[in-house]
């Protein structure tokens, strides 16, 4: 299956798209996108070989798909804890919390220490709108990442990694490869210098908008809401 794939540019315009025309709401596909990364979870990590999932959540919608992916995960039967240093006020992400909170979801205030007594990480500081230096409180975050041992799923991007052009030639950031991706919708082009497993989720799209994006839907299966592709099948458009 070859998959092209969605500059920055083009994802910020489809989800935008499909919150106007497309009638859904920003809930929804946040709601389907942390479905997708709890599923993804799941299948590469099952409670069995370490239920300790951190999850680190940056400010913006990609920290709020982190949050609802350690919803599933705490209801899957995992032990999830977040870092969530920057709150939004916005109401949606409030009820995030208040809904991690209700089921005793640990909120942690060091990740570098959380890291110790985790079994898997999920990267959900920034997504498609990640721009420039890492700005405090997240240097440390992309150190930590970089430095562990751990298994690393990325929602939509390793954070840090620029967008069109993937990791930063040297400095931060430069020697962070997670071992598991999670392209929301379709691959961004950073995805060439992506090494590890690498799936897609965030089926939401329809036959319309994606010809409109020009991108292929992958053949989710049954009730699955991700799909796993090769490194071979992704080729800037
Ligand atoms: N259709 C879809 O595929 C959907 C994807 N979703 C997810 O949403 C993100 C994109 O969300 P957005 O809010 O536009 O941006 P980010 O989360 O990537 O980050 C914005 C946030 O981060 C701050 N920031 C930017 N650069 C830096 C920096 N250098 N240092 C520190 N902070 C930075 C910025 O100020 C903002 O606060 C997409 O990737 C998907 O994960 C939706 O959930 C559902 C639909
Ligand atoms: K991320």
């Amino acid at each position: 299956m070859a998959l092209k794939t969605l500059s920055a540019k083009a994802a910020a315009a489809l989800d935008q798209e499909l919150m106007s025309t497309g009638a859904f709401s920003i809930d929804q596909l946040m709601e389907l996108a942390g479905l997708s990364v709890s599923q993804v979870i799941y299948c590469v990590h099952p409670p069995n070989k370490g239920s300790r999932i951190l999850v680190a959540c940056g400010p913006g919608n990609n920290g709020g798909d982190g949050l609802v992916a350690a919803r599933h995960l705490r209801h899957y039967g995992y032990q999830p804890s977040v870092y969530y240093p920057k709150r939004s006020k916005n109401e949606l992400y409030q009820r995030l919390a208040k809904q991690l909170e209700d089921l005793e979801v640990e909120f942690v205030g060091d990740f570098t220490s959380a890291v110790k007594s985790a079994d898997h990480i999920v990267d959900a500081v920034f997504g498609f709108s990640f721009s420039g230096e890492v700005r405090e409180p997240f240097p440390a975050v992309i150190k930590a990442l970089e430095e562990t041992k751990l298994p690393v799923t990325s929602v939509d991007a390793p954070s840090s990694w620029d967008i069109e052009t993937g990791p930063p030639q040297s400095g931060l950031g430069s020697k962070f490869n997670p071992t598991h991706l999670v392209s929301l919708t379709a691959p961004k082009p950073l995805t060439q210098y992506f090494k590890g497993r690498h799936f897609i989720g965030g089926r939401f799209v329809s036959p319309a908008i994606a010809k409109k994006y020009e991108f292929d839907i992958p053949s989710y299966q049954g009730i699955d809401q991700f799909v796993e592709v090769g490194a071979d099948s992704v080729r800037k458009l």
